[in-house]
């Protein structure tokens, strides 16, 4: 048998570790300076807490750079040596929250994507997940199931690698589309006139049967509701056109009652595998984010390049396409495409036990969630899949803790990830040059900041969980993967060293050259551009005084009882008028934010000592050479803090600061450098 995948490793990595040897020892030096500082004066307790954590955070870090990895899928080969006959079937999970900020219509177009993959259609089923117990989602779905009666045909016939209608619609228009498109039209304005009224009006109901459905919402509140599950295509039955099979397509709105906790994604997901179990069964399961469309209809096959190849199948869990965004403005201005967490790091793990799951784009063995078993019982498949789906079912089992997506932390993609690969189970990070999966990315900051911090808040409670990753995670997985993961789920203090400044020396100088310049690197090595990298910079600068700071905080209040952890749904509709701002590049402060107060605060505190310091320059023979680096640095923080300056003082769009919010930063700003002058002067 020829290989379905070959695998290299990167050039990087003799380098890396070179680098590895000099920073460290630096690091070393750096420690032992500040303990020699801290025995004269007890003032150096947080730089000695800022310093331990940045050596941790680099340390940990660097297992991701030992050994990363590209590797290659043969597609080609696969289809000449397997029969697609024997192709294993395929279930499909889709998960949506809220119609509100997750409008049906863009839903059902990711929906569409997966059916029309280049896959035996009668082995493929798609599951969508309806948190949001939507009956205009159901709708939408009842309509995207005539509608793609003649969209996948049109798929195939034309070749499309665009199979998401939205996305196909949104760049190519003119020729044979336009009869696809005027039916698309119609549909879309269908499920956004129900959407506008908030109901299923009659008058676009098909027939009897389907208003029978509706009734179902009689009585029905979206956190107190039976289960409704409602089987829309069924492939043994339905057919396209063309007359070729359709996808199985599923809808499925979990029970919610107050009384019991639905354990947000990771409790629809796994509510989603037994409802499948019952009735597909499919050994491999995709999971994917309702926004996160189809963009190369082969990605089923660069999954089964693994999947079907002995050698690594056995203790193969979950084979990871990294996560891309559309709709990107020139400069990334947010970092929206998170290219360390998602392409760099990942391809680091890779060369070791694999990838870290990311939520979405992620094809996984049956076996690795719960094994074959499936619920037991004596009722029809449909009963069943009602049994397995209501809210009491979990109690006394291990799903959540032991099987399936696991429960306990916010970021349920992660914890899983973890614990799966603390279980022996191995993983594969997969990226096509074309891209296989994109999604929409939060295009204004406060949406970005507020996406972060619970990803931050996330990750602490698995780091004070018994599954800690430096106790856990280095002796059940393996040392390396155990720092990673370590550096991952302390993410949030990276709030310390970047929000304690400190009064610079010469090794800082290297410690922060070096560091800022092998990340550059490695951004450029990955396609990026350097504009690209200097947002990303920034927005991690940013992370540190909002998401993480913030984040942090929260978690301390949750731990104490305080607060209680929720899942704030990231939203996938922007205003126009934020969209052209997005667009042009401006960043987008135009809420009243308390992160927004923080970064004020920050960059009001940070020009003032510039101002003062370059006023010393002129008036103070030598202070230039003693505080060069020191004004240095406050000159680098001010450049990156320009957008925030400009936002305060000089825009006059809907994007700029909000004078109160300007006015409390300016007010806390002024309160903290008096305070700094009175222990430093007095
Ligand atoms: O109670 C819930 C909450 C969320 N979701 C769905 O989960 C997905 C992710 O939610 P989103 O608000 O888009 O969160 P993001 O922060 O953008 O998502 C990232 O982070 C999440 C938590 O780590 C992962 O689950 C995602 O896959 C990953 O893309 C969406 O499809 C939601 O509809 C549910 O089904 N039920
Ligand atoms: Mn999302």
């Amino acid at each position: 048998m020829t290989a379905f995948h070959a695998l290299r490793v990167s050039r990087h990595a003799l380098l890396n570790r070179a680098h590895m040897l000099l920073y460290s020892l630096a690091i070393l030096a750096l420690l032992r300076h500040r303990l020699s500082c801290l025995l004269s004066s007890s003032r150096f307790l947080p730089l000695l807490l800022a310093d331990l954590v940045l050596a941790f955070m680099w340390v940990a870090c660097q297992a991701s750079r030992w050994r990363p990895v590209r590797r290659h899928e043969f597609p080609d080969r696969l289809l000449r040596e397997v029969d697609p006959a024997a192709f294993p079937a395929l279930d499909v999970f889709i998960c949506t929250a809220d119609p509100h900020r997750e409008p049906p219509i863009s839903v059902v177009s990711t929906a569409l994507s997966a059916m029309a993959f280049d896959y035996p259609p009668d082995r493929l089923s798609i599951y969508v997940s309806d948190d949001g117990g939507s009956a205009v989602t159901l709708f939408a779905f009842m309509e995207a199931s005539r509608f793609a009666r003649y969209w996948l045909p049109f798929c195939k016939e034309n070749g499309l690698l665009d199979r998401s209608p939205e996305a196909f619609f949104r760049s190519n228009i003119g020729g044979d589309s336009d009869k696809m498109k005027m039916m698309y039209e119609s549909m879309k304005a269908k499920v956004e006139g129900a959407m506008e009224r908030g109901y299923v009006g009659n008058d676009v109901i098909f027939d009897a049967e389907e208003r029978e459905l509706f009734e179902k919402w009689k009585g029905f509140a979206r956190h107190d509701h039976p289960s409704v599950i409602q089987v829309l295509l069924q492939s043994s039955k339905d057919s396209d056109i063309m007359g070729n099979a359709l996808p199985n397509l599923i809808y499925v709105s979990r029970e919610k009652r107050p009384s019991s906790h639905h354990h947000f994604k990771a409790g629809a997901l796994n509510v989603l595998t037994r409802v499948s179990s019952v009735m597909s069964n499919a050994p491999v399961i995709l999971t994917l984010d309702c926004d996160m469309y189809c963009n190369n209809p082969r990605a089923p096959l660069h999954a089964l390049c693994y999947f079907l190849d002995p050698a690594v199948s056995t203790d193969l869990a979950f084979v990871q396409f990294p996560q891309c965004f559309h709709g990107i403005n020139e400069n990334d201005i947010y970092a929206s495409e998170l290219k360390r967490l998602f392409m760099i790091n990942s391809r680091g793990m890779d060369g070791l036990r694999g990838p870290n799951y990311v939520g979405t784009g992620c094809f996984f063995s049956r076996r690795s969630l719960h094994g074959t078993g499936s619920p037991a019982s004596e009722s029809s498949a449909l009963q069943k899949a009602v049994e397995a789906a209501a809210c009491s079912f979990e109690l006394g089992t291990k799903w959540g803790s032991s099987i399936g997506f696991r429960y306990g932390s916010l970021v349920e993609d992660f914890h899983t990830g973890y614990r799966l690969h603390c279980e022996g189970w191995k993983s594969v990070f997969c990226d096509p040059a074309r891209p296989a999966f994109l999604g929409d990315g939060p295009k204004n900051l406060n949406d970005v900041l507020s996406q972060c911090k619970r990803w931050c808040v996330g990750l602490y409670e698995v780091t004070f969980s018994r599954f800690n990753p430096l106790t856990f995670g280095t002796t059940k997985a393996s040392f390396s993967m155990g720092l990673i993961y370590a550096h991952y789920a302390c993410w949030g203090t990276w709030c310390v060293p970047i929000t304690v400044s400190d009064p610079w020396f010469s090794l800082y100088a290297y410690l922060f050259t070096a560091a800022y310049g092998q990340d550059l690197v490695e951004f450029l090595a990955d396609g990026a551009t350097f504009r690209r990298w200097w947002s990303d910079q920034r927005m991690w600068m940013t992370r540190g005084v909002t998401s993480f700071l913030f984040g942090t905080i929260q978690f301390g209040l949750n731990h104490i009882g305080m607060s209680a952890p929720g899942f704030n749904v990231t939203s996938k509709v922007t205003e126009a008028e934020q969209i052209e701002r997005y667009e042009r590049g401006v960043v987008d402060l135009g809420v009243k934010s308390p992160f927004f107060v923080a970064l004020g605060t920050v960059a009001v505190v940070n020009l003032s000592s510039l101002v003062v310091g370059i006023a010393r320059v002129a008036t103070t023979e030598g202070f230039l050479d003693e505080q060069f680096a020191q004004l240095f640095l406050s000159g680098f923080v001010a450049a990156n803090c320009w957008p925030i300056y400009e936002a305060m003082f000089l825009r006059s769009d809907g994007g700029r600061m909000p004078r109160s919010v300007t006015l409390i930063s300016l007010t806390v700003a002024g309160l903290l450098l008096f305070m700094g002058y009175l222990v430093f002067h007095v």
